[in-house]
């Protein structure tokens, strides 16, 4: 049939050796996903039309490593095969992984809520709370090696569900731990279903106490959310606040105003259509807000961190940086501030580029598509993109593909297609501002109190480079360790 003939047509023939081996590599372990995706990159550029297959039982997957090929598919094709099936138990029709006559109008309401007028005002939250967690690394000083993901991780879930409900005593009591550690374990479920392919059955899955365990997180998750969509939507009614989004007031004389994504959300369904959002809807988005800001932030964060104790020079450089533009001020710090840091901000992307925390999407093609190279993906194709392969493609980014070097972003030679850490096309990343100011806010705060180091002792891959593991993000094994001294020392 025309899957088999396009799976000929890239190169493959029934005993193509490595990509089962890949396959086989696949199963079951995380680790080695992302090594075997990056052999499937390299595999990939070698060939005519720069993709190879795989087939998934009877389902043919093309996977993806070149820019332009994967622009294409990511400017045309926005449905999103088979991971929705996951997280539909979790996430419902939250518009993330929802089928496109879902995420369409929802898409539509979600992103006036990312206008810059509101998300800057957001940096007062990634302050203040990036101020909690360097008070939080005082005691790792002098400690030796430490995971800094579990410090950054609960950052950016506290600061995320602040920008998501305010700052409302409501807020407080349901960001305890049972709801973070709910909310991880929904995660984990999602990521095990994706690894284990016979998780994808349905009937076996059912049967396993996971699939009960999993209903239980999920149920917690959304008790706590509903209970703060109540309070603030009785909030909201008695004040009329959502009149007062488009004007907002200011409360307090030492913040600039503040409209929560809850807020704005509410607001901008109703003028959708009259009666806004139901409960049910309201809670998918805020849901998926969460899991689609939440780990992708501490990811991004955390490599970031982890490639400035790396490399002391860079740090020394982002550390002029911050000094030159911001000094030792105690100035509340401002976005349009923020952006001035142009080395900080490729710093960020290069560590994005060669760690891109969401390593790989999924596409599913309506109609036939014609790529740049010629190659028709026929109706029905599933293509997986290779973030990460894209993000390291020599053809891209020269030999030195592999090396972390920031002064890429400012040579002003980012080829077009190149970096994709936060996709394209319509279905793109919503947050990217957000997630950039909320990096930054981190690295300033921290870097202007500590310096960090690279970890001893820990394990590498044999060529020296850091273990990296598929956990729906691409994580690194050894929770991101480093060392932290304080920089009057
Ligand atoms: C470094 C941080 C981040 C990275 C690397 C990242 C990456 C991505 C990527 C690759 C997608 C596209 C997924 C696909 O095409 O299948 C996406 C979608 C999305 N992201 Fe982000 N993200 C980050 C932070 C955030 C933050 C902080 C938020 C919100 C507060 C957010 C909200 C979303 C939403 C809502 C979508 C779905 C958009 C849609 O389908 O219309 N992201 N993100």
């Amino acid at each position: 049939n025309k899957f088999v003939k396009l799976h000929k047509e890239l190169g493959n023939d029934w005993t193509y050796v490595p990509i089962l081996g890949n396959i086989l590599k696949i199963v079951g372990s995380k680790e080695k996903f992302v090594t075997a995706s990056l052999q499937l990159a390299s595999q990939a550029i070698k060939r005519k039309h720069k993709a190879v297959s795989i087939w998934v039982g009877a389902k043919l997957y093309v996977v993806m490593s070149d820019g332009d090929q994967v622009n294409t598919v990511l400017r045309t094709a926005l449905d999103k095969p088979f991971i929705y099936k996951f997280t539909k138990p979790i996430l419902g029709n939250g518009s993330v992984f929802a089928p496109v006559h879902i995420w369409h109008p929802r898409r539509k309401i979600l992103m006036p809520s990312f206008a810059p007028r509101y998300v800057n005002n957001f940096v007062s939250v990634f302050e203040a709370e990036s101020k909690i967690l360097a008070d939080q690394l005082e005691f790792e000083v002098g400690r030796g090696n430490f995971g800094c993901f579990d410090y950054i991780v609960t950052y950016s879930l506290i600061s995320v569900c602040e920008t998501i409900f305010g700052e409302t005593s409501d807020t407080q009591r349901t960001l305890d731990r049972t709801f973070f550690n709910a909310f991880s374990q929904c995660l984990k479920y999602v990521t095990d279903r994706i690894t284990k392919p016979w998780l994808h059955i349905d009937a076996i899955y059912k049967l396993l106490p996971m699939y009960a365990r999993q209903i239980k997180y999920t149920n917690i998750v959304y008790q706590c959310i509903d209970n703060v969509i109540y309070a603030k939507r009785k909030l909201l009614a008695k004040n009329d606040a959502i009149e007062k989004a488009d004007n907002p007031v200011k409360t307090d004389k030492s913040k600039p105003p503040f409209n929560s994504f809850l807020e704005l959300i509410v607001k901008n369904s109703k003028n959708n259509n009259e009666k806004g959002y139901t409960h049910e809807e309201l809670r998918e988005e805020i849901f998926v807000l969460g899991v689609a800001g939440t780990d992708t932030l501490a990811v991004g964060t955390s490599f970031t961190m982890l490639m400035l104790a790396q490399y002391p020079d860079v740090q020394d450089k982002v550390y002029k940086e911050i000094q030159e533009i911001l000094g030792d001020s105690d100035k509340p710090l401002e976005a349009k501030d923020l952006i001035k840091l142009t080395y900080t901000t490729a710093v960020i992307k290069e560590s994005l580029r060669l760690y891109p925390p969401v390593s790989f999407i999924t596409r599913h093609c309506h109609k036939d598509l014609e790529l740049p190279s010629g190659l028709v993906l026929p109706a029905g194709c599933d293509v997986i993109i290779n973030i990460l392969g894209v993000q390291r493609n020599p053809d891209y980014w020269g030999e030195d593909a592999n090396e972390f070097k920031p002064e890429r972003f400012i040579s002003g030679h980012v080829p077009p297609n190149g970096f994709i850490a936060f996709s394209q096309g319509a279905r793109n990343c919503v947050g990217q501002q957000y997630a950039m100011l909320s990096m930054t806010t981190v690295l300033v705060t921290v870097l202007r109190r500590y310096r960090l180091k690279p970890a001893t002792n820990v394990r590498r891959t044999k060529d020296n480079k850091l273990r990296l593991a598929f956990e729906v993000m691409t994580k690194e094994v050894n929770h991101f360790a480093v060392q932290v001294e304080r920089r009057e020392e």
